[in-house]
């Protein structure tokens, strides 16, 4: 197609046929375009201006000559200046001449070449013309091809088309002209096979033809004998069927039989076995009778003596928790309350009880031991006889003879100051001496809960043990104390597993008043805050004691100086400033949220523009919490999954973690955290009570010391120092990827900040109070005591503070 595709335009630039006549015939006037016709006008004019010159000097030399002859008379001497001239004149003539004539033969040479070119173009028009033509030819030929290519084009399209079709009906064609074919082949192998066999048929049909003539001929003798057989057995049938009809009858009543019996032989065997069962069942229910018949007369017998022992221990327990104290047979009292003898008799009388009656040197040394020193009212006495001293019998029975004189102080009874009437043992030695029945004494006895024995899982009131401790007089410098909120907190748990032996008074703060002083620091009537342990009252000089802040407001509980304004309050202030190093904008989690650690956290994490999540135990806390300001809080407790509240709570992650529970709660928070994230440890609360450790460190209860750590998260059983393998948590890989700090803390690290963190935390607690702050300010828990020392505190009773 490339070849027909004549490009028309070209052509329709250049002239036609006709045009190229005119252009002939225009050409021999344009002499301008063309070399040899300007040649020819140049040297035509030439030879004007030369034939104009020779006329113009003839004309000239006439008059000059004329002027000659008639001047020659006057100027003879210019003749030789124009015979020069003319001269000159000749000169160039001959030199025009000259030039003519070259000019002539130029132009007679341009003239031949304008011949000749004239001659070529003439050739050149002619081939033109016949190009033309041939273009036109050709031009008709394309149209032509073109004309017969569209044609075969369609045609073409049009066989394609069908080629297409028949492509399409081909292959289904094809395939089935090969299934046509494979069974045309097997068709013909089967012909093939069947002629055979008909072959072979027929082979045999020929023999049985013959075999079946033969047999013709024995069936002829056969039908003979067949018929009289036939007689024969119609008989025999008849026979039979008799007989047939019989057995069947007989049949179905054997089959009859049978099945009742296999159902009788069944139920039979069930019963059977359930008989075997029931005695069975039967005898050892008999044995299981008589088995819980002994066992129960043993139990009823058991807890016969149980609940005797058990009333027995109760009236013991309650007679020693009201503070009464067992010896031998014996039950003592000391009482701290100030009386005279006579009064003190008077009193235990009241309380069905009289004074002290020592019966042995034992019982002597016993009473001086238990009542911590103190001076003790006996009841011995010479009232009714000056000088026989005899035991009181108010009721006790038995008590006669009075205990041997070695027991007197030397030079007892004396009578010294006349009226000693009356006897009672020294604080200072085992030794008995007189004093009046009116004189009192003047000690003060204080109250203190002991540890008794070190605890085991959850703390028990029998843990604890209450003793009366007379204190000396205050002297210069001292004051004595009287308590007025006691603590109970969580961290003395592991304190007391670690710092403590059995029988030393409970370690812990009190807010103490002071009753008498010695002191100028501290006058009577002050408060202080005193780590003197569960005391009632104490005396001590002022160098351990915290005076409550001196501008302590009158409408801030005294008892927050315990809680927000004290210990726990300065422990969330240092874990979040000095450990977490907490910035405006971080996301921080506390957990046991509304103790009086984790409140205060949440609260000052609030007040330095922090988003806070906490978790507790209860919906009231978490209520609680949300009222302080607190931005999720959640039940720990009641939700599904721990994991996932966390981090519906803070999709980002945690920037500081303020842990206060440990265990397993730390191992759900430990991926959640982000990257350069702070753990501030501040406690494992959740591992307090355990008795089986869920990691690392064993404690020995018995020694109050620590056995040797398992840092091991991760011990191997194979050492054999824990007695469950322990399986993690594994807080490696978290600490390394997200390159976490977790740094563990005791408050007293900033004990030298003490005082100005206070004023600081009281500074956020007035804001709140008089409201001039923002209301992120600090609120506080306090302390609710809910006993007096002389009973068990409830939250020793529930191993947890309590909180309004
Ligand atoms: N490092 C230090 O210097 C100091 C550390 N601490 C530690 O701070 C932590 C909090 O003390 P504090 O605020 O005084 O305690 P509180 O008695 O005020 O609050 C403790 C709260 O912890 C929660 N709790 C108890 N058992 C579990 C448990 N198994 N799992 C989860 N939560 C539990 C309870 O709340 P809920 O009902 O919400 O579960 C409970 O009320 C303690 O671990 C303590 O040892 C305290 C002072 C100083
Ligand atoms: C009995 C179980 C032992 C498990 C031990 C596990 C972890 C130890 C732990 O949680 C320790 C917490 C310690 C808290 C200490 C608090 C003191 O700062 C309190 C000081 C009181 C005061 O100065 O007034």
């Amino acid at each position: 197609m490339q070849t027909m595709d004549i490009d028309k335009d070209t052509y329709a630039n250049k002239p036609r046929k006709k045009d190229y006549i005119g252009v002939t015939f225009s050409a021999n006037f344009q002499w301008w375009k063309r070399p040899s016709g300007v040649a020819a006008v140049c040297l035509g004019l030439l030879c004007v201006l030369l034939l104009a010159g020779i006329i113009g000097l003839s004309v000239y030399y006439n008059r000059i000559i004329g002027h000659y002859y008639s001047a020659e008379r006057f100027q003879t001497s210019s003749l030789n200046n124009l015979t020069k001239e003319r001269d000159q004149l000749k000169t160039s003539y001959n030199t025009l001449t000259k030039e003519r004539d070259e000019l002539q033969t130029r132009y007679n040479t341009l003239t031949k070449e304008r011949d000749q070119l004239q001659t070529r173009y003439n050739t050149l028009t002619k081939e033109s013309d016949q190009l033309q033509n041939r273009y036109n030819n050709l031009t008709k030929e394309r149209d032509q091809l073109q004309t017969r290519y569209n044609t075969l084009t369609k045609g073409r399209d049009q066989l394609q088309t069908r080629y297409n079709n028949l492509t399409k009906e081909r292959d289904p064609l094809q395939n089935s002209y090969n299934t046509l074919t494979k069974e045309r082949d097997q068709l013909q192998t089967s012909y093939n096979n069947q002629t055979k066999e008909r072959d072979q048929l027929q082979t045999r049909y020929n023999t049985l033809t013959k075999e079946k003539d033969q047999l013709r001929t024995s069936s002829n003798t056969l039908t003979k004998e067949r018929d009289q057989l036939q007689t024969s057995s119609n008989t025999l049938t008849k026979e039979r069927d008799q007989l047939q009809t019989s057995y069947h009858t007989l049949t179905k009543e054997k089959d009859q039989l049978q099945t009742s019996y296999n159902t009788l032989t069944k139920e039979r065997d069930q019963l059977q076995t359930s008989y075997h069962t029931l005695t069975k069942e039967k005898d050892q229910l008999q044995t299981s009778y008589n088995t819980l018949t002994k066992e129960r007369d043993q139990l009823q017998t058991g807890y016969n003596t149980l609940t005797k022992e058990r009333d027995h221990l109760k009236e013991e327990l309650n007679k020693q928790s009201s503070g009464w104290q067992k010896f031998e047979s014996s039950w003592y009292y000391l009482s701290t309350e100030k009386k005279s003898w006579t009064e003190s008799r008077q009193d235990c009388l009241k309380r069905g009880a009289h004074l002290v009656i020592i019966n042995s040197k034992k019982e002597q040394e016993f009473i001086h031991e238990w009542s911590g020193c103190l001076d003790i009212y006996l009841g011995f006495h010479d009232t009714n006889t000056e000088g026989v001293w005899e035991w009181i019998n108010d009721g006790a029975l038995g008590q006669s003879s009075a205990p041997g004189t070695t027991y007197w102080r030397d030079g007892e009874p004396n009578d010294a100051d006349q009226g000693e009437d009356c006897a009672q043992l020294s604080k200072k030695s085992l030794q008995i001496y007189c004093l009046r029945p009116e004189e009192q004494s003047t000690m003060v006895v204080s109250k203190a809960w002991t540890l008794h024995q070190h605890f085991q899982g959850f703390p028990k009131a029998s843990d604890f043990h209450l003793r009366e401790e007379t204190l000396p007089q205050p002297r210069d410098g001292q004051v004595l104390l009287e308590a007025v909120f006691l603590s109970v907190d969580p961290y003395m748990r592991p304190y007391s597993q670690t710092m403590m032996k059995e029988g030393d008074v409970m370690i812990g703060s009190q807010v103490a008043k002071v009753i008498q002083s010695y002191n100028p620091s501290f006058p009577v009537g002050c408060h202080v805050v005193s780590d003197c342990g569960w005391r009632s009252h104490w005396v001590c000089d002022g160098a351990e004691l915290t005076p409550v802040l001196p501008d302590w407001p009158q409408d801030i509980p005294l008892s927050l100086a315990l809680g927000a304004i004290g210990m726990p309050g300065l422990t969330a202030l240092y874990g979040l400033e000095e450990v977490c190093e907490i910035k405006k904008g971080e996301t921080l989690l506390v957990n046991a949220a509304a103790g009086a650690v984790g409140s205060v956290v949440g609260q000052i994490a609030k007040i330095k523009g922090c988003r806070v999540v906490g978790c507790a135990g209860t919906d009231t806390k978490v209520s609680y919490l949300k009222q302080l300001g607190f931005d999720q809080v959640f039940n720990y407790k009641t939700v599904t999954s721990l994991e996932e509240s966390l981090r519906e709570a803070a999709p980002h992650g945690y920037d500081c973690y303020f842990e206060n529970v440990g265990g397993k709660f730390s191992s759900v928070v430990m991926p959640q955290m982000r990257e350069y994230g702070r753990i501030a440890v501040c406690g494992s609360i959740s591992m307090y009570n355990d008795t089986t450790p869920q990691t690392g460190i064993l404690s020995t209860p018995q020694t109050g010391k620590l056995s040797t750590p398992q840092t091991g998260i991760l011990s191997t059983p194979q050492t054999g120092l824990l007695s469950t393998p322990q399986t993690g948590p594994y807080v490696h890989t978290y600490m390394i990827f997200k390159q976490l700090r977790m740094e563990g803390f005791l408050c007293a690290r900033w004990k030298h900040k003490h005082q100005q963190s206070l004023r600081r935390l009281m500074a956020w607690m007035t804001e709140h109070i008089t409201g001039t702050g923002p209301t992120t300010s600090l609120r506080g828990p306090h302390l609710v005591i809910t006993a007096t020392v002389s009973g068990m505190p409830d939250p020793v009773k529930t191993g947890t503070r309590t909180h309004t």
